[in-house]
């Protein structure tokens, strides 16, 4: 099984081209207004076009409501529903029945402690992705390139696929799959010139860092 890379945030032609190219498994769009990687709803149906069929096309979203939930999917047509918010057990079930698309799950991770609702999520989910916890007052849960102690997975169990994200960036993506095991990584602020900006070559970069550590991921 190879490594699963995914970049998050795209929100440009250009950008998404050159995470295409270079080979992301998983191209992941933010709709989170107070983001500034936030999509507008026609970018986002030109940006799902243009990944149709070359990447799973992964459409991000927080404490979505379901009417917007219906318009992201109707515009970009997501492949993999990305819920990053406080979503409950209950409402990842609700989400994935009325929408018929796969969901992966973020539980945000500090210290083992938050591992405690592992289990029911991963009941429900279809993969599981681990991300830093965000500190108190953050104006948002994630994509803020904090990085989290990855020693609390070392010793996980989780018979579902998942993911790691929080800070990752070239220099450290190999630490981080050599101490987590996971299948996959995810990249958001760590290719980034400046929140929201994504730079050619740091994209490029990381996806050369992650794929040269895929024999590192083997549990
Ligand atoms: O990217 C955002 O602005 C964002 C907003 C709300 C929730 C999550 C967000 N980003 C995701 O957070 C992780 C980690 O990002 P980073 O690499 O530390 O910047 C990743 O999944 C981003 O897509």
């Amino acid at each position: 099984m190879s490594l699963l890379v995914k970049i998050c945030g795209l929100s440009t032609r250009e950008t998404l081209e050159v995470a295409l190219s270079a080979g992301a498994d998983m191209v992941g769009f933010v709709f989170f207004p107070p983001s500034p990687r936030h999509l507008g709803l026609e970018v986002a149906r030109e940006l799902g076009k243009q990944a149709k069929g070359r990447a799973t096309k992964v459409a991000l979203t927080v404490d979505a409501d379901d009417a917007t939930l219906e318009n992201v999917i109707e515009t970009l047509r997501p492949d993999l529903l990305q819920l990053h918010g406080k979503e409950t057990i209950a409402r990842v079930r609700d989400i994935k029945a009325k929408f018929s698309l796969p969901v992966m799950k973020v539980v945000a991770v500090e210290t083992s402690t938050d591992l405690a609702a592992l289990p029911g999520y991963a009941s429900v989910a279809d993969r599981i992705l681990f991300d830093a916890r965000a500190p108190k007052g953050a104006t948002r849960p994630g994509g803020l390139g904090a990085v989290f102690d990855w020693h609390v997975l070392e010793k996980l169990d989780l018979k579902l696929p998942f993911m790691v994200s929080g800070g990752l960036t070239a220099d450290n993506v190999a630490e981080a799959i050599r101490v987590t095991r996971a299948g996959g990584v995810d990249v958001s602020s760590g290719v980034e010139s400046s929140p929201g900006v994504k730079d050619p070559e740091l994209i490029r970069n990381f996806i050369r860092a992650a794929r040269a550590s895929e024999g590192l991921m083997v549990r």
